[in-house]
C-alpha cells in the first residue's frame, strides 16, 4: 500500500497506512464441482471494497479478471482474463478503497469466479480495508493535481452498507462515491 501510494508522490505514514489497511477480514468460498461450469455462478462480477486484497493461489484455477475498457496500450479490452493458476502464488487485488483514495488512478479489478467439473476448489481472500469510522476520499495531492475530486468523502462504514446492500453487479457499487461530472 505504502509502495502503491509513493508511486503517485504521496508519502504516508505508519497511521495512515494503519487506518487504511488495519481492518481485516476474510471470506470462506467454497467451489463444488459442476458437471457444466456454463450453467452455474461461482461468484458473480464485482470488485472488491477494501484497499487490497491478497489470495493464496492453488493449482485449480477459475479467477477471472475484466480487463478495463478505458485505459491506454493494453490488449483484449473489456475481456475476461483467467488468472493462470499458480500453486502458491498470492494474487493482489486493487479495492474499491484503493480507486477512491488515488482518484481513480488505480483501479479496482472486476473479477469474478467459475467452477470447474472436475476439481472443487476452497479460496479464502484476505481483505484489508479502513477501519469503519474512517473518512475516505480522494488524497488531496492527487484531486489537486487532477484538476478536482472523482470520488465524494465516504465514511468507510457507509460504503460498506452500501456495498453489502446491493447483489454483485460490476463496479456499480463505486457509483455510492463518485462524482457525477466524471
Ligand atoms: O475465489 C476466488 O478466487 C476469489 C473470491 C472473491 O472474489 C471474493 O471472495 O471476493
Ligand atoms: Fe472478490
Amino acid at each position: 500500500m505504502e509502495v502503491l501510494l509513493e508511486n503517485l508522490g504521496v508519502k504516508p505514514d505508519d497511521t495512515k497506512i494503519d487506518a487504511l489497511t488495519g481492518s481485516k477480514m476474510v471470506n470462506m468460498n467454497f467451489y463444488p464441482t459442476c458437471p457444466d461450469p456454463e450453467l452455474t455462478v461461482g461468484v458473480g462480477r464485482h470488485s472488491d471494497l477494501g484497499a487490497l486484497t491478497v489470495l493464496l493461489q492453488d493449482g485449480i484455477g477459475g479467477l477471472y479478471v475484466k480487463v478495463e475498457e478505458d485505459i491506454e496500450d493494453v490488449a483484449k479490452k473489456g475481456e475476461w482474463v483467467e488468472i493462470p493458476p499458480i500453486d502458491g502464488a498470492l494474487v493482489i487485488n486493487v479495492g474499491d478503497t484503493l480507486q477512491m483514495l488515488s482518484n481513480g488512478k488505480y483501479k479496482s479489478a472486476e473479477h469474478r469466479v467459475r467452477t470447474t467439473s472436475t476439481k472443487s476448489r476452497v479460496s479464502i481472500p484476505l481483505f484489508t480495508m479502513p477501519k469503519p469510522t474512517e473518512k475516505i476520499e480522494p488524497l488531496p495531492q492527487l484531486a489537486e493535481r487532477d484538476g478536482g475530486a472523482r470520488f465524494r468523502e465516504v465514511v468507510f462504514k457507509d460504503y460498506m452498507n452500501n456495498f453489502f446492500s446491493n447483489a454483485h453487479d460490476g463496479k456499480k457499487s463505486l457509483h455510492f462515491a463518485q462524482v457525477n461530472n466524471h
